[in-house]
């Protein structure tokens, strides 16, 4: 059975959804931002302070790509996509579920990036960072979900609608 992995910009729902999934599924949870906190000892936002933009994406690579589980569901932070050695971890030996979701939908549940501690260059402005990354999520998703305007009960349904197709394998 394959691990399914969650991914998708910030405040999509991949963390809350994922906890939920997994219990119904009877699988375990991973949330790779706590695990790279646990491996740095450090909190997210002190690694992207004191390591910088780039690195943090590093750190990220490195410990997603080291992720090795049965039986999960994995809810991965939004710019796992930068990591090009995780990502093909994930795609050749798990189902990627892409939550997605409008810019609007998006802009309205942040509020100010900067202060949820989002990836974010220096002048490059949320909906900058929507287009950069949307094309990333497309490209690895095995699933894709539309959850606009969906409540966290409507999205987990779909999503167990979606592994009903022959063609997804978990
Ligand atoms: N479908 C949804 N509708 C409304 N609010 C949601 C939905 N999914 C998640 N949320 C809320 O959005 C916020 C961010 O969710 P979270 O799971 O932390 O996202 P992510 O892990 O993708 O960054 C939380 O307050 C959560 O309750
Ligand atoms: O999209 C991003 O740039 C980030 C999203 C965060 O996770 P969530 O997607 O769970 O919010 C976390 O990994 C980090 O703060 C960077
Ligand atoms: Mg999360």
């Amino acid at each position: 059975m394959k691990n399914i992995v969650l991914i998708g910009m910030p405040a999509a729902g991949k963390s809350t959804i994922g906890v939920i999934l997994a219990k119904e599924l009877n699988y375990h949870f991973i949330d790779s931002d706590l695990v790279i906190q646990e491996r740095e000892e450090r909190l997210l936002r002190e690694i992207i302070a004191e390591e910088g933009l780039d690195r943090f994406i590093e750190i990220e690579n490195e410990a997603n790509r080291l992720i090795e589980a049965e039986k999960a569901v994995i809810a991965t932070g939004g710019s796992v996509i930068y990591g090009k050695e995780a990502m093909e971890h994930f795609y050749n030996t798990c189902v990627i579920v892409y939550l997605k979701i409008s810019y609007d939908s998006i802009a309205n549940r942040i509020g100010d990036p900067k202060k949820r501690g989002v990836v974010l260059k220096e002048n490059q402005t949320l909906r900058d960072l929507y287009e950069e990354r949307c094309p990333l999520y497309e490209k690895y998703a095995h699933i894709t979900v539309e959850t606009d305007g969906l409540e966290i009960g409507e999205v987990m349904q779909k999503i167990k609608n979606s592994f009903k197709n022959p063609d997804i394998m978990i």
